[in-house]
């Protein structure tokens, strides 16, 4: 097996606006998120006795950005070992705790592999970590769609601010952050162009997305 990249390097130190991850960057962070992926999925086998493997593993992308991630993700699985790991998607938008306080917006897929997600190992992924809220949300929407057998948490960005007792299992980058600033995670299959920005954003407001930002 191909040796894990080394971890990327910032451009921007830790809290100042600017570049986090360049496009370059975001490659290699997803190439290793990749082989801790299929690592981790070997040693949970071995440990819990699970005959599944990578067979076993089900990446869940939250919309928005998690998504293409997760397909990002299965695809770097694949191409380094040869497997092919089942892809879905949980819109978390009717499980949120602040709908009121974020306005309506419309609903993103839900779509599960054939195989449904009971007694598997369920990787929710993400593009950022802040509060929490999304990922709790999540965890809300997994429990309408089956039972897994663990769930586990990869996200691109930790920019830390916990509003609850939530950690992730996999984390691309870990930034620093003011609680005012924003991480804007681009992707190429939504924005374009793949970069990871700091900004000193007003906490609140979101960049359109998609279609929106047509
Ligand atoms: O930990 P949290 O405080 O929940 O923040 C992280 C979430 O915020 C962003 O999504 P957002 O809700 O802005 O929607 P988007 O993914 O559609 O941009 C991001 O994609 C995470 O899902
Ligand atoms: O900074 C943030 C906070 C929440 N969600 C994001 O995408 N960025």
């Amino acid at each position: 097996m191909a040796r894990a990249p080394e971890p990327a390097r910032s451009t921007a130190p830790g809290g100042a606006p600017g570049t986090l991850l360049t496009s370059a960057d975001v490659a290699r962070v997803v190439d290793r998120m990749a082989h801790q992926l299929i690592e981790r999925a070997a040693s949970g086998r071995a440990e819990d006795g699970a005959d599944g493997g990578l067979a076993d593993l089900v990446l869940v992308g939250i919309p928005t950005r998690g998504a293409p991630l997760a397909r990002r993700l299965a695809a770097r699985i694949e191409a380094f070992t040869g497997t092919r790991v089942d892809v879905g998607t949980a819109d978390i938008t009717l499980y949120r705790d602040d709908l009121r306080l974020r306005g309506v917006r419309a609903l993103e897929p839900t779509v599960l592999p054939d195989a449904g997600i009971d007694g598997r190992l369920v990787v929710l992924v993400d593009d950022v970590l802040f509060s929490g809220r999304s990922v709790r949300a999540a965890l809300d929407a997994l429990r309408d769609l089956g039972r897994p057998r663990v769930v586990q948490l990869a996200v691109l960005v930790d920019r830390g601010h916990r509003e609850l007792p939530i950690k992730a299992d996999f984390v691309g980058k870990n930034v620093p952050t003011s609680r005012s600033q924003q991480v804007r995670v681009h992707l190429a299959e939504i924005d374009g162009a793949d970069e990871v920005l700091v900004t000193d954003g007003e906490p609140g407001v979101r960049e359109p997305r998609g279609e929106e930002a047509r």
